[in-house]
């Protein structure tokens, strides 16, 4: 079987204030999701949120219902939603297939059976990274192309914030139950995402980052406003962060990311800023 599942439980802001480096990095960062020919899960559970990547280079990879769902099929109670991040790639949902070019997404609602991802060319493959979350009523699939999603330019190069946030997977371009995902690039020259910072203790969230060269990190923040912590990241690496958690970063370089949030609300807008000076 290539599918398989990693469960990580939640943690307390009381538990993650005397957490090492060794133990921050276990409890929230994901290494090694971008899996070649296989799904690697991870199953969080704050909100039941599941994150994995897919890159099909010699196979199609399918879409198995797992162990910890106790469901017929994976998508018999869920959504989910994905972005590639690679060369041309197709997905194929009970017979209808979707082609999705690089950084167009895909929007598949509860109920559907068989789903399975491969690449155009298995020398280009396609990256398809995916957020999965609970569901109780069917939305209708979608695709997302690069001129469907909604931009706003944020931030300023004098406050080194300078970026362009595209919503892809949010109620304003798509019906869904809880999911939302976009993706956030850094402009050149500037270096911080999310700054100022915010929480929403409504909504986690998951922030996979990418397009940040070999050579260089990015540097995640975490934790309550007044008790942050640090998880330095590489490319293609994923961190969870908790409702009651910042979660901002500033890289050696420009670079880029996908959020994806689920929870209580469906507001994007549904955040309480904190002053960049009372931060701790
Ligand atoms: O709740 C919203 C999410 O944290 C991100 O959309 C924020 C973000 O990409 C940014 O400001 O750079
Ligand atoms: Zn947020």
């Amino acid at each position: 079987m290539s599918t398989n599942c990693e469960v990580r439980y939640a943690a307390s802001p009381r538990e993650v204030k005397k957490m090492d480096t060794a133990e921050l990095r276990d409890e929230f960062l994901v290494k090694d999701l971008m899996t070649k020919d296989g799904v690697n899960w991870i199953y969080s559970h704050y909100d039941r949120f599941m994150v994995a990547g897919i890159v099909p280079v010699n196979k199609s990879v399918v879409l198995e219902t797992i162990d910890a769902l106790k469901s017929e099929f994976f998508l018999q109670r869920r959504e989910l939603g994905i972005i590639n991040i690679g060369e041309a790639g197709v997905v194929n949902v009970d017979g209808t297939e979707y082609v999705l070019e690089h950084k167009e997404a895909l929007y598949l609602g509860q109920g559907n059976k068989e789903v399975s991802f491969s690449s155009k060319s298995s020398n280009s493959p396609a990256m398809f990274y995916l957020n999965s979350t609970p569901a109780h009523k069917s939305f209708p699939n979608k695709k997302i192309g690069t001129n469907d999603v909604e931009v706003i330019e944020l931030g300023a190069p004098e406050t080194a914030n300078a970026r362009t946030l595209r919503k892809y997977i949010v109620n304003s371009v798509v019906d869904v139950c809880q999911l939302q995902m976009g993706m956030t690039t850094i402009k050149s020259g500037s270096s911080w995402n999310t700054m100022p910072a915010h929480v929403h203790d409504r909504r986690m969230e998951v922030y996979f980052y990418f397009e940040v060269p070999e050579d260089q990190a990015v540097c995640h923040f975490m934790g309550e406003t007044n008790e942050t912590r640090h998880i330095w990241m590489a490319n293609n690496e994923a961190v969870i962060s908790p409702p009651w958690s910042i979660h901002s970063g500033s890289g050696t370089s420009s670079y880029s990311f996908i959020w994806g949030m689920a929870g209580e609300n469906l507001d994007y807008g549904d955040m309480d800023v904190c002053p960049t000076n009372e931060l701790r």
